[in-house]
């Protein structure tokens, strides 16, 4: 194989497409830094619904030590989101408003990533769904692919558990023999913290940005936000806790 001589940093990176994708509507300042920091969240939720997906075929593999490793990367950039929320709420509710008004109806309800990745993670909803009609093929896709706890469960069956019977006894045993399985469970129960983390950050910071306004997108705002905080991903998990 022979190098390509027209390969360059920017072409690799396609960086002519990703550095010209910032077209603010407004002429307002702060509108830059609300593109880039969502165009940088929808790459991460890409790297983090490819780094699912493998984490999926570890499991189907019996490849503890890959899924580990894998769910360990998936945590690290899941902090890194939530940290960058850090960054938005620089932005004053002043500086949002000056240029709220020429977002019309688009909103976070509308990241068609967000909603696979809660389809991958058990999501099994319509409600709020994009319009696009590729988006909600590739959601329903996922929600009709096993859920990352379907393969959490098949890959304790590969390990020699027995999940027809009682779910609760099942992970108590995963949990008292405290090997690779129990390692993974509890890596479930950090991923699961991380997400509810982000959307405590983030109401939060919708919070103290337009207040009891209702969204963008058509929801009450933060009241509904806040009913999307007590839904854990991985329930059956946090319900053995008090046993182990
Ligand atoms: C000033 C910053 C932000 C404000 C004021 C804000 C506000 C809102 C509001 C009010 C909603 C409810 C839906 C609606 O009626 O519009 C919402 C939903 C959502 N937002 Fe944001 N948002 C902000 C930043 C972000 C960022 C940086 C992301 C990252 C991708 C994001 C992702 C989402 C998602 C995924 C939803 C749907 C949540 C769900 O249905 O569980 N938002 N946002
Ligand atoms: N829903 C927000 C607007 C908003 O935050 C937004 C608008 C367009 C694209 C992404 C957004 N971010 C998350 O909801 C609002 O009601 O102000």
């Amino acid at each position: 194989m022979s190098e390509d001589p027209s390969l360059t940093y920017t072409s690799y990176l396609a960086l002519n497409e990703i550095l010209g994708a910032q077209r603010p509507r407004s002429a307002e300042h702060d509108e830059m830094l609300f593109i880039v920091i969502h165009q940088v969240y929808e790459l991460w939720f890409k790297q983090l619904l490819h780094e699912l997906a493998f984490l999926q075929r570890c499991l189907a593999d019996g490849d503890t030590a890959h899924a580990i490793r894998t769910l360990r990367r998936i945590l690290t950039v899941l902090k890194v989101v939530v940290a960058q929320i850090d960054v938005l709420e620089t932005m004053t509710p002043g500086q949002f408003t000056s240029f709220r008004a020429r977002l019309d109806a688009a909103s976070g309800f509308q990241s068609a990533q967000f909603r696979e990745l809660e389809a991958v993670l058990g999501r099994r909803s319509f409600a709020h769904f994009p319009a696009d009609p590729q988006a909600r093929a590739r959601i329903e896709a996922a929600m009709s692919r096993p859920s990352l706890f379907d393969s959490f469960l098949t890959y304790l069956a590969g390990e020699g558990y027995d999940i027809a019977g009682d779910r609760r006894q099942l992970l108590l045993r995963v949990y008292r023999d405290d090997a690779g399985p129990a390692v993974v469970a509890e890596h479930l129960v950090d991923l699961d913290e991380g997400i509810q983390e982000w959307r405590y950050r983030h109401v939060k910071m919708v919070e103290r940005t337009i207040g009891d306004k209702s969204g963008t997108g058509g929801s009450s705002g933060a009241g509904y936000l806040r009913e999307t905080l007590f839904r854990p991903v991985f329930a059956e998990l946090w319900a053995v806790r008090a046993d182990l």
